[in-house]
């Protein structure tokens, strides 16, 4: 589904779902790299093939575009594994 806010923070959430924990890493792989192009960077937490985002910028206190940017990023990577 969708982005979710997060209380009390100025910030996005999402929790995607894959079959395996080798996928999930992969996309972690993948946002990783994209991560270091753009230097914003999620925050995340994974557990075999569930992966917990949450996106906010720390420069800012709250979120900017490159939040949107990289949200819309992951979308396309988790459409496609
Ligand atoms: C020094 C470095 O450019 C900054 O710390 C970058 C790194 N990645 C970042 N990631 C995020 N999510 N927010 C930031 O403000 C940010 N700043």
């Amino acid at each position: 589904t969708g982005w979710m806010e997060v209380e009390e923070r100025d910030a996005i959430f999402k929790e995607l779902h894959f079959k395996t924990f080798n996928q999930a890493f992969g996309f972690m792989s993948r946002v990783a790299l994209q991560a270091e192009k753009m230097n914003h960077h999620p925050e995340w937490f994974n557990v075999y093939n569930k992966v917990q985002i949450t996106l906010t910028t720390h420069d800012c206190g709250g979120l900017s575009k490159r939040d949107i940017k990289m949200a819309k990023f992951i979308d396309k990577i988790a459409l496609s594994m």
